[in-house]
């Protein structure tokens, strides 16, 4: 989404950690190749959710090579982390986005496989506030939407649902739960796994 005289009205921001290393909980039921084509699915996945929700930035931050080329491929902007860690990925994505003169910022992570466009829709419909979407625990972060972009520091991390909400309340931001169910499933464990090959059965 682009506002007048051109500037970036919704920036993304997707930090992968990388096609090889990430998922590593799924290390005892996936053999590597397969791990490695399952982060590339997902993240194509959610390239293309963001990509058809009208988002004008989709920023895939990673150190590596292989995820940058992967992304840039699908149409999204790589940019190759210098840190390490998560934060510090979407604090030089959030970089990326004030220089653009991105009115929103959403850190939507790469891991999850039921997301779609109108998942994204959801996001934006908060109005003028800031958006969190807690994983199906309520403890994680699955999706953080920030107007102005830097309204509140990451707070990615085991947690940080609680973190950014205690973080949006001590600065007065207003911070809307956005509850669905592609925002809400992060595949992460075995027991992940199960559930959406058991989804995708029930559909298929
Ligand atoms: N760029 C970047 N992305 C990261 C980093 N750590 C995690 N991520 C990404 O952030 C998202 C959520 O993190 P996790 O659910 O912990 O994913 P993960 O680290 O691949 O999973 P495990 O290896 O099983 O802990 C995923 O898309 C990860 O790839 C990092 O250090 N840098
Ligand atoms: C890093 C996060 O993801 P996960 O809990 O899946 O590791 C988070 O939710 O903040």
């Amino acid at each position: 989404m682009r506002g007048d005289r051109g500037l970036v009205r919704l920036f993304a921001a997707v930090p992968v950690r990388g096609l090889g290393s990430s998922k590593s909980r799924l290390g005892p039921v996936l053999a590597p190749g397969e791990r490695e084509a399952l982060v590339a699915r997902m993240l194509g996945g959610v390239i293309s959710a963001l990509r058809e929700s009208g988002c004008a930035e989709v920023c895939v931050v990673s150190p590596d090579p292989r995820a940058l080329k992967l992304a840039g491929r699908a149409g999204a902007r790589p940019l190759r982390q210098r840190g390490a860690g998560l934060n510090p990925a979407l604090e030089e994505a959030r970089r990326q986005a004030l220089k653009a003169g991105a009115q929103t910022l959403l850190a939507l992570p790469a891991d999850l496989p039921l997301l779609g466009a109108g998942d994204v829709r959801e996001l934006l419909a908060a109005g003028s506030a800031c958006a969190i979407s807690p994983d199906a625990t309520d403890s994680g972060t699955n999706a953080l939407l920030l107007r102005p972009p830097d309204a509140l520091p990451f707070r990615f991390g085991p947690g940080s649902f609680r973190a950014h909400l205690e973080e949006a309340a001590a600065r007065g931001v207003e911070l809307r739960v956005c509850r669905t169910p592609g925002l809400a499933f992060d595949l992460d464990t075995p027991a992940d796994l199960a559930r959406l090959r058991g989804l995708k059965r029930a559909i298929s």
